[in-house]
């Protein structure tokens, strides 16, 4: 193999934070979990400590919370304006969680898998499934676990941004969501949150590690002619 034809595996460091080529195609990072677990800020952590990895915005039908904003962590959208995405084909998937509307816009992932960009998914096992069948090949998902239900509570109350009503409502939910665990490629327990974050990042390292390796033996397929 000429050193062109080497697969972008990271050689600075383990994070693979090379430049992306076009010639290398993004992956998907799905993380899920029920309400509470600590997705939202393994995913921050994650994307804080690697500029290149992109967020998925979703769109949501839900009310902002205190500190959210428009464009960064949801595009907040009318269920009128949300269904009218979800019919013309403007949404890669989507789900109602909570009673509420989530879904991912298509035109920014298909742009940023195409241009070598990795990205991270906040969504549920639903967006889960529905991912894996749109992008054949580029998502490798992680299910994050509380250590246990009382926990994921008391998680929810101190987040304070959900009340009393909406923290039951998430509690009911999350032995469903918790129910689909299986589907997801790896598990981890959000014990210890440097732990967690450490193991998230290790998914992530091999995702990339594995889309090199396909890269790198398609090109070297190529040059036989
Ligand atoms: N299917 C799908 N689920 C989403 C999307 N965005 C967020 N969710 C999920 O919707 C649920 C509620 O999200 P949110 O209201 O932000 O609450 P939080 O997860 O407690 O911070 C979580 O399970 C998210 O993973 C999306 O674009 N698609
Ligand atoms: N390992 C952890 N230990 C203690 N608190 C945590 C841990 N991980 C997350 N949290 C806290 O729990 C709350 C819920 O986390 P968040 O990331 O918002 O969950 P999710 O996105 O899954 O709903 C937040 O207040 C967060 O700071």
């Amino acid at each position: 193999m000429s050193p062109s034809d080497q697969p972008p595996v990271a050689r600075s460091s383990p994070g693979g934070l090379d430049a992306p080529t076009a010639s290398r195609r993004g992956v998907c990072l799905v993380i899920s979990a029920p309400s509470g677990a600590g997705k939202s800020t393994i995913a921050n952590a994650l994307r804080a400590a690697d500029p290149l990895l992109r967020h998925s915005v979703s769109v949501t039908t839900r009310q902002p919370r205190p500190g959210e904003t428009e464009g960064v962590h949801y595009y907040f959208r009318t269920r009128e304006q949300f269904d009218r995405m979800a019919e013309t084909g403007e949404l890669l998937e989507w789900a109602n969680v909570f009673g509420r509307g989530y879904g991912t816009p298509r035109a920014p992932v298909e742009a940023a898998l195409a241009s070598g960009r990795d990205m991270v998914f906040d969504i549920d096992w639903q967006g889960h499934r529905q991912l894996r069948a749109a992008l054949p090949g580029d998502v490798v998902s992680l299910f994050v676990l509380p250590p246990s239900l009382e926990v994921l509570e008391a998680r929810l109350r101190s987040r304070a941004s959900d009340d009393p009503a909406e923290i039951a409502h998430r509690m009911a939910a999350a032995r469903d969501e918790i129910s689909h665990w299986e589907e997801f490629d790896h598990v981890i327990v959000n014990d210890r949150l440097d732990r967690a974050i450490g193991d998230a990042r290790a998914v992530l390292v091999a995702a990339r590690i594995a889309r090199a390796r396909q890269t790198g033996m398609a090109a070297l397929v190529r040059s036989f002619g």
